[in-house]
């Protein structure tokens, strides 16, 4: 059962556009946004764009695939440039319909975003092998361009196809059945969702060239027993070998184990990016956790701590 967000409902989303994408499918199925309410955005950076500067209350982008992986230009959009917080998720099963307009013979130039060429490559490679591939700002975007002539075929969503008046000429092109895209609703930092006990934690952190860095890193979480659900390594684009890492924890960020690990990153890492907790949407709830990491378990370590200097406990 999909997560709602506990905080006020942003009124205007921008997503990816422009319309007919699985960002905004996975937007809708969120809820019907109200008249105007979701405004199509050319790129993910623009949409990020719009959320800073305040064009729009949020945006909504597509964060990782299960077959292809994290979208760099999320991951590193966010890590980059004023804080945005996740504050919900959505997951979208993806398959993808080739488009045509009514009429085409030969498909000569077929388009796509980027991650649904690699999910659909096998499928390309057997039935359009001669066709130069081009890469689309999305897939509802090289639906437009077919429909306004510019190419001869999109891979994109059977709506999208639907949308811009195309044929739809083969179906099931992915080459791995049942993906799963995962979308975040981003916006400026404000009131967090509150816990649910089934929430997502994200950051990213920098850290210097050492090594053992990443594996200190880990062992912050590892210790606390809390449970990794992504993990992204990013380069800085300083030089080559220096990375960020980006990573997706079980817990939020009030939960005893979960602050208490953040502070460790905050004394170990050059930097440490919060990028929200909220309630995770794919009905998993939290791996149990052991005893010495429950919220009780950290109260009463402190009241001990507290105790030994005030001089009342030993
Ligand atoms: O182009 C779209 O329709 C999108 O919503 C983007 C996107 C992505 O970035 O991964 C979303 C899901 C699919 O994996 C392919 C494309």
């Amino acid at each position: 059962m999909p997560a709602q967000p506990t905080g006020p409902t942003p009124t205007r989303i921008a997503f990816l556009g422009p319309e007919g994408t699985f960002t905004e499918a996975a937007l809708h199925s969120l809820g019907t946004p109200s008249e105007g309410g979701s405004v199509p955005a050319a790129s993910v950076p623009a949409a990020l764009a719009m959320a800073r500067s305040g064009e729009v209350d949020a945006a909504f982008v597509p964060l990782e695939n299960s077959v292809e992986g994290s979208v760099s230009p999320t991951v590193d959009g966010l890590a980059a440039g004023a804080p945005l917080v996740i504050t919900r998720e959505a997951f979208l099963e993806v398959d993808f319909v080739l488009g045509v307009r009514p009429g085409t013979g030969a498909v000569r130039r077929v388009a796509s975003h980027p991650h649904a060429l690699a999910q659909t490559r096998g499928w390309v490679a057997a039935h359009l092998p001669d066709a130069e591939v081009v890469p689309a700002a999305s897939t509802a975007d090289a639906a437009r361009l077919v429909a306004a002539g510019e190419l001869d075929g999109a891979i994109c969503p059977e709506l999208a196809a639907h949308r811009y008046g195309l044929e739809v000429a083969a179906t099931r092109l992915a080459d791995t059945p049942g993906a799963v895209t995962r979308f975040v609703q981003v916006e400026r930092p404000g009131q967090l969702p509150a816990p649910t006990g089934a929430d997502r934690t994200t950051v990213t952190c920098l850290v210097a060239d050492r090594t053992g860095a990443l594996l200190d890193l880990l062992t912050e979480f590892a210790s606390r027993g809390i449970s990794l659900t992504r993990l992204d390594s990013r380069p800085t684009r300083e030089r080559l070998g220096v990375y960020s890492f980006s990573v997706d924890v079980e817990g939020h960020v009030a939960d005893a184990r979960v602050g208490d690990a953040l502070l460790a990153l905050h004394r170990l890492c050059d930097e440490v990016r919060f990028q929200g907790s909220y309630p995770r949407a794919d009905g998993r709830s939290t791996a149990p956790v052991p005893h010495r990491v429950h919220d009780a378990a950290f109260r009463d370590a402190a009241t001990w701590l507290d105790g030994l200097r005030r001089g009342t406990a030993g």
